[in-house]
């Protein structure tokens, strides 16, 4: 593989499933940068959030994203808001390719409404707060350099072999030795 392959897209749309399971398929690391960023502040992301506040979980992400985009080449999973600030965006450039992975609201809603693992969500209108960020994240997430759109059909194995179809139609020369 000749660079890291970071997806990208809102909260719920399966970065963190999908991720696992494209590396997986490919035989190489998988990393999810929340988990990472749990493991070395030995907190849950919602009691960073809540001790240290999102500005201070922003700083973290970069910091840790930046030390996994010089590991080993692999399959990087970012969490929603990580694509959104331009100094990733430019690591994330510097290293591979970024997959946007889109989905439409009721599917995003349907997966994130279960679990209350995501503090920007802890609002008196949380599916509203969800098509707000969206609105204003879209266009952010185009500027990665593919596009794989799932669905509430697609299960985690078809969308991770779709996503490996892209880029080897797309990106070829990143998949060499694969
Ligand atoms: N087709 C699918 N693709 C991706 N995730 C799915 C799918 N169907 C259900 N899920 C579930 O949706 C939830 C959110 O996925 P997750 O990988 O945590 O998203 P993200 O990391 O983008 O926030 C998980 O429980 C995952 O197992
Ligand atoms: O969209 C965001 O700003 C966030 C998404 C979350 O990751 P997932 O996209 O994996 O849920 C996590 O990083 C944090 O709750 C903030
Ligand atoms: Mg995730």
């Amino acid at each position: 593989m000749q660079g890291q392959i970071a997806l990208v897209g809102m909260m719920g749309v399966g970065k963190t499933a999908v991720g696992q399971e494209i590396a997986r398929q490919l035989g190489v690391v998988f990393t999810d940068i929340d988990t990472e960023i749990e493991r070395a502040a030995a907190m849950s992301i919602p009691e960073i959030f809540a001790r240290d506040g999102e500005a201070f979980f922003r700083n973290r992400e970069s910091v840790v994203l930046q030390r996994i985009l010089e590991g080993p080449r692999g399959v990087v999973s970012t969490g929603g808001g990580a694509w959104i600030q331009s100094q990733n965006r430019t690591l994330i450039r510097a290293s591979g390719i970024a997959i946007w992975l889109d989905a439409d609201i009721e599917t995003l809603w349907a997966r994130v409404r279960q679990r209350p693992t995501r503090p920007l969500l802890l609002t008196a209108n949380p599916k509203e707060t969800l098509q707000t960020l969206i609105a204003s994240r879209r266009p952010v997430y185009s500027s990665a350099d593919i596009c794989v759109t799932t669905d509430s059909h697609s299960d985690i194995e078809t969308t991770a072999r779709r996503v490996i179809a892209a880029i080897r139609r797309d990106r070829p020369e990143m998949l060499e030795g694969k």
